[in-house]
C-alpha cells in the first residue's frame, strides 16, 4: 500500500487485469417517485429504489446513492432493511442488484466511515456492514447482481454474496476486493465468500495484491458469470432469474443454505470479537494515516 501511494499509480495490473480508468465525474440522480399497478410496487428509500413485480415474484433493488452509491451507514441500513422486507415478502422470489448511477455498481464502504470518527461511530458501522453481509450471504431468495460499472472492495463483496453474477461488459469496469491498496485488511469473511467464489490460490493473489479485474478477467476467474452489453443487462438478470425461478423455492433454499451456512455461523459465532477487532484496527494511526493518503490522492484523481 505504502509503495503504491509513494508511487500514486492507480490499481496494480496483474495478468491482463489492469487500472481503474477514474476521471468521470457524476451527476446527481433524482429519487424516482413511488406507483403503483395492479401487479408492480415500488418504494422508493432515499438511497435504494425498489421495484416488485408480483405477477413474476422479481424485484428489483437499484442502488442510488450518488456519485459512487458508497455505503455509509444510512445506505447498508436502508440495503438490510429492505431485504428484509422483500425475504418477508410472500410475492417476492428473487431479487435483482443493480445501480442507478452511471458506471458505477458501487464504490464498497464509504471511507468517510472508516476515517476521523469516533469508536462508537466505527462498532455502529462495523455492526451494519456484518448485518448486510449476514441478511445477502444468508439470504433464503434468489439474488443475481447485475453489476453494471465498476465494483471495488464492498461492492465485490455484495456481488460475491449473490447467487449470480452478470457484468457490463465495458473494458473500462473493475471488480476485485482492493483492501491492501488502501492499507486495510479484509475480514474473515471477506476472505471467506472470495475463497468460496473463486477458490483459494486465486484468493491468495487477489487479496494480497488488491487486485481489481477487467471483465473478461473477471469471468475467467469465475468472479463473475456471465458477461453481456451494457444495454442488455437489467433484461438478461430478469430472463436469468426466470430461469432460477423454474426451481422449485424449498430445494434451492435448502441447497444455498448448506453451502453457505458454515460460513455464516462462523461470522455469527464471532461477530463481537470481529467490531472490537475492526473497531481497534481502523483507530491506529497509522491506518487512520493511510485511509487518509487514500482519500487525497482520491480526491487528486489518482487513484
Ligand atoms: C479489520 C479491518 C477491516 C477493514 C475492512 C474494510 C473492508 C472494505 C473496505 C471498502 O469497501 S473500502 C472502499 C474501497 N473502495 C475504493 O477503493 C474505491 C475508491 N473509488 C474509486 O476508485 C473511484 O471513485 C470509482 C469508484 C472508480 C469512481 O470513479 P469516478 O472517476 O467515477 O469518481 P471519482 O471522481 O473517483 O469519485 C467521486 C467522488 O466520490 C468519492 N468516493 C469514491 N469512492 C469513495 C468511497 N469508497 N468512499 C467515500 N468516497 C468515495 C471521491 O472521493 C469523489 O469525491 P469528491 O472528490 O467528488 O468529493
Amino acid at each position: 500500500m505504502a509503495a503504491v501511494l509513494r508511487r500514486g499509480i492507480k490499481f496494480i495490473s496483474f495478468g491482463s487485469s489492469q487500472v481503474f480508468s477514474g476521471g468521470c465525474k457524476h451527476g446527481k440522480t433524482s429519487t424516482l417517485s413511488s406507483f403503483s399497478s395492479s401487479n408492480r410496487n415500488s418504494s422508493s428509500s432515499s438511497k435504494i429504489k425498489v421495484d416488485l413485480d408480483s405477477s413474476t415474484g422479481i424485484a428489483v433493488m437499484k442502488f442510488q446513492n450518488p456519485p459512487v452509491n458508497s455505503m455509509n451507514l444510512e445506505f447498508l441500513t436502508e440495503f438490510s432493511i429492505g431485504l428484509e422486507k422483500l425475504e418477508l415478502d410472500k410475492s417476492c422470489r428473487g431479487v435483482i442488484l443493480t445501480s442507478a448511477q452511471p458506471k458505477i455498481f458501487s464504490a464498497g464502504l464509504d471511507i468517510l466511515d472508516m476515517y476521523g470518527k469516533t469508536p462508537e461511530h466505527y462498532e455502529e458501522f462495523w455492526r451494519a456492514v456484518q448485518d448486510m453481509w449476514l441478511k445477502l450471504y444468508g439470504y433464503s431468495k434468489i439474488t443475481i447482481a447485475a453489476i453494471n460499472g465498476s465494483s471495488p472492495a464492498g461492492g465485490c463483496l455484495v456481488s460475491m454474496a449473490s447467487d449470480y453474477r452478470i457484468m457490463a461488459d465495458n473494458p473500462r469496469y473493475r471488480i476485485g476486493l482492493n483492501e491492501t491498496q488502501l492499507g486495510i485488511v479484509a475480514p474473515f469473511w471477506f476472505k471467506d465468500t472470495m475463497v468460496n467464489t473463486v477458490g483459494h490460490r486465486t484468493t491468495e493473489l487477489s487479496l494480497q495484491f488488491g487486485l481489481m479485474y477487467s471483465p473478461s478477467d473477471a469471468l475467467k476467474i469465475g468472479l463473475v458469470d456471465q458477461l453481456v452489453p451494457e444495454e442488455n443487462i437489467l433484461s438478461t438478470a430478469t430472463e436469468t432469474m426466470t430461469k432460477w425461478l423454474d426451481i422449485p423455492d424449498h430445494a434451492r433454499e435448502i441447497s444455498k443454505s448448506m453451502l453457505r451456512k458454515p460460513t455464516v455461523d462462523r461470522l455469527l459465532a464471532s461477530r463481537d470479537a470481529d467490531i472490537k477487532n475492526f473497531v481497534s484496527f481502523i483507530a491506529k494511526d497509522s491506518i487512520q494515516k493511510s485511509l487518509g493518503l487514500y482519500l487525497t490522492m482520491l480526491k487528486q484523481r489518482k487513484v
